[in-house]
């Protein structure tokens, strides 16, 4: 078995249908589907690659872009070293609300999480509602990442985890995977708990049927 040397947690965040669950589907497991559900609660994917010589498992958690279907907030960001904030380059609105995204993100998250801003479905170039400068714009007066990408014909999807994910090595890579590690030790255990607390709340109500 490989051993682990690092578990990095990235939670995708943006509304509803933008496109969260295929831009993590295509990353996971190079899928994609047309007509994808909307995601109700929160679920989670793995994947394992090396970085500099260091084998990272990336552990990405999807949730539901609807105000309703959405499981607890400060539950979701616990652990995360890094946060994708993702619009709909094809619907405006998507990009207008990645303030508020931002604002939740700093409301709830580590001050030191590395984000990136996504504008995905480039592949519906005719249909483009975002330039890329405001973007640009954007992402630099907020300090963050920022990439093109269609989870449909695959378009930046590796390029930009594998950025997030090296970015989250350079500023983790100080502190090995060890039981009494801080940071990784935690976001360990706490995988099991935040999973099982989760499975819980949904058995709750956090869900609709
Ligand atoms: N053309 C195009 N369609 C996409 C792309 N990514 C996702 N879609 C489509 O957009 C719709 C919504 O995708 P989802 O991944 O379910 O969106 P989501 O952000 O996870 O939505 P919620 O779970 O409600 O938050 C689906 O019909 C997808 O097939 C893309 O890159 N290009």
């Amino acid at each position: 078995m490989t051993k682990i040397d690092y578990v990095f947690k990235v939670v995708l965040i943006g509304d509803s249908s933008v496109g969260k669950t295929q831009l993590l589907a295509r990353f996971a497991r190079n899928e994609f589907s047309a007509d994808s559900k909307a995601t109700i609660g929160v679920e989670f994917q793995t994947k394992t690659l090396i970085i500099d010589t260091k084998t990272i498992k990336a552990q990405i958690w999807d949730t539901a872009g609807q105000e309703r279907y959405r499981a607890v907030t400060s539950a979701y960001y616990r652990g995360a070293l890094g946060a994708m904030i993702v619009y709909d380059m094809a619907k405006r609105q998507s990009f207008e609300h990645m303030a508020k995204w931002l604002q939740e993100l700093r409301d709830h998250a580590d001050k030191n999480i590395v984000v990136m801003l996504i504008g995905n479905k480039c592949d519906l170039a005719g249909l483009r509602a975002v330039p890329t400068e405001d973007a640009e714009d954007f992402a630099h007066r907020e300090n963050l990442f920022f990439m093109e990408t269609s989870a449909l014909d695959s378009t930046n999807v590796e390029t930009c985890f594998i950025t997030i994910l090296t970015e989250i090595y350079k500023i983790n890579a100080k502190k090995p995977l060890s039981g009494a590690d801080d940071i990784n030790g935690t976001s360990l255990r706490g995988t099991t708990i935040i999973i099982n607390n989760h499975d819980d709340d949904a058995g709750k109500g956090c869900c609709l049927s």
